[in-house]
């Protein structure tokens, strides 16, 4: 028998350094890696979760940024229930480059695809080059939820991944009345009570 509820499968993605590791670490670890490396490839995490009484297992992968592991990390896409599309606040080019990560979204993975825009390092604010309202602007305009981070400080990591948990099994919840519809009799599966326990806002 299964020990958990759902299990969902979350990768990130984004420019070498914005700290995509560092926020994986966090909020499966609870740690700030000191002198974290560049990821190799891919890296896989788990962590289990409880929401309103229900085990939320996540996978989470964790790619690496470079251009040269970029045949490797698209194939990972494809399975995702989610992406956290990553950027650093304090560097404008890893803004620049999210059309580009967009692009590699539509191409790779599935249509249903959850995502989520991500400003890390807030603990930087004197270094910033990206404003909030500009990411704001963009992440809307892309029908994606945003919020800006700091693995170093641990800001709204676990709000990120709790908040992403919350609308998969919304997503799920949904996708299961919409089959039941399909196949159920006339006035059956016609209601669902969504859990309406955190949201990105
Ligand atoms: N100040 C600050 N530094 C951070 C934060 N997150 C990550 N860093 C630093 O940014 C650098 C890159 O972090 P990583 O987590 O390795 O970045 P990555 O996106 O996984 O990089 P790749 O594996 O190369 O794709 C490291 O020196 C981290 O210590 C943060 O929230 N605040």
């Amino acid at each position: 028998m299964e020990d958990y509820d759902y299990l969902f499968k979350i990768v990130l993605i984004g420019n070498a350094g914005v700290g995509k590791t560092c926020l994986v670490r966090r909020f499966t670890q609870g740690l700030f890696p000191p002198g974290q490396g560049a990821t190799i490839g891919v890296d896989f995490m788990i962590k289990t979760v409880e929401i309103k009484g229900q085990k939320i297992k996540l996978q989470i992968w964790d790619t690496a940024g470079q251009e040269r592991f970029r045949s490797i990390t698209q194939s990972y896409y494809r399975s995702a229930n989610a992406l956290i599309l990553t950027y650093d606040i304090t560097c404008e080019d890893s803004f620049r480059c999210l059309p580009e990560w967009l692009r590699e979204i539509e191409q790779y993975a599935n249509s249903k695809v959850v995502a989520v825009l991500v400003g890390n390092k807030i603990d930087l604010a004197e270094r910033r080059e990206v404003s909030k309202q500009q990411a704001e602007e963009f992440a809307e305009a892309q029908n994606m939820h945003y919020l800006e981070t700091s693995a170093k400080e641990s800001d709204n990591v676990e709000k990120l991944f709790l908040d992403l948990a919350c609308e998969l099994i919304r997503e799920a919840k949904q996708n299961a009345l919409v089959n039941s519809e399909d196949s159920s009799m006339p006035g059956e599966g016609k209601t669902i009570s969504y859990l309406n326990c955190c949201s990105f806002s």
